[in-house]
C-alpha cells in the first residue's frame, strides 16, 4: 500500500442494505478506490464469512484490496488481502504473524506513540482519527493535520486518515500528506448515491 498520491480507502456501511453487492460494484466502477474494508460490527462470524464470499471477488476483480475489520484470524482463514486492527482488537504482533505477506493496518487514534509502536510491530499503514465529527462511530480522539505532516516527514509507512471526512473538508488532510482517506458516510450517504460519492472524493483529492 505504498503510494505517492493520496487515494480513497472505502469502508462498508455498518449494516449492508439489500442489493449491496450491486451498489458496491457501481461505486468501485465509478473511480479510484485503493481498498475496501468490510466492517460489520454487529455481525456473527458466519455472516462475515458469507459477506466476504460475496464482496471480496467484487473488490479483487477491480484490483481493490479487500481488508477485514477487527479479526486477523478470520481474515487469514478467508484469504482476505489483510485486516484492520484497533487498539482493542487483540495482539498486534500475533495479527502480524497470522497475516504474513498480507496487509495489516492499525488504529493509532491521535497518538504518535501508538503509531511508532504500530510501525515497530510491522503495520503496513497507521490510521489516525477522528479528524472531524462523525455519526458513524463514537470517537474519543481528535487528530489534526499536523500529526499527518509529522508522520509523513518522519516515516515511510503510509498513513490513513479517518473520521467525518468528506469531499468538502478533506483538502487539508491531503495537503498534510495523508496517503489514504478512509470514509463511510461520504460515499454511502452521498445524496446522489455511492458512485457519485466516489467521484466526489476522487475529484476533491485531485484538487487538494
Ligand atoms: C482505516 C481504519 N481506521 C480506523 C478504524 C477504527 O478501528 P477501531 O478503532 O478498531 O474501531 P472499529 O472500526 O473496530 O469500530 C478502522 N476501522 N479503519
Ligand atoms: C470506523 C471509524 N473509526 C474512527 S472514525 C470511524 C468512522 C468513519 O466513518 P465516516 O467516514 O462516516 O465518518
Ligand atoms: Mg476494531
Amino acid at each position: 500500500m505504498t503510494e505517492e498520491r493520496c487515494r480513497l480507502y472505502l469502508i462498508t456501511p455498518p449494516v449492508l442494505p439489500a442489493g449491496f453487492a450491486d451498489l458496491l460494484a457501481a461505486a468501485l466502477d465509478a473511480g479510484d478506490v485503493a481498498c475496501l474494508q468490510l466492517r460489520l460490527k454487529d455481525a456473527a462470524p458466519d455472516d462475515i464469512r458469507r459477506a466476504t464470499e460475496t464482496l471480496m471477488p467484487i473488490a479483487q476483480a477491480r484490483d481493490v484490496a479487500f481488508l477485514l475489520n477487527d479479526d486477523a484470524a478470520l481474515a487469514a482463514e478467508l484469504g482476505c488481502d489483510g485486516a484492520h486492527l484497533g487498539q482493542e482488537d487483540g495482539d498486534h504482533a500475533a495479527g502480524r504473524k497470522l497475516l504474513e505477506g498480507k496487509i495489516l493496518g492499525i488504529t493509532c487514534h491521535a497518538s504518535r506513540h501508538l503509531a511508532m509502536l504500530a510501525g515497530e510491530q510491522g503495520a503496513d499503514y497507521v490510521a489516525f482519527g477522528a479528524f472531524f465529527p462523525t455519526g458513524t462511530k463514537a470517537t474519543l480522539h481528535r487528530a489534526t493535520p499536523e500529526l499527518l505532516e509529522w508522520w509523513s516527514e518522519m516515516f515511510e509507512i503510509p498513513s490513513v486518515a479517518i473520521g467525518g471526512i468528506t469531499a468538502e473538508n478533506c483538502a487539508p488532510l491531503v495537503r498534510a500528506g495523508a496517503d489514504f482517506l478512509a470514509v463511510v458516510g461520504a460515499v454511502w450517504s452521498h445524496p446522489e448515491g455511492p458512485a457519485a460519492g466516489v467521484r466526489a472524493m476522487n475529484a476533491a483529492i485531485a484538487a487538494a
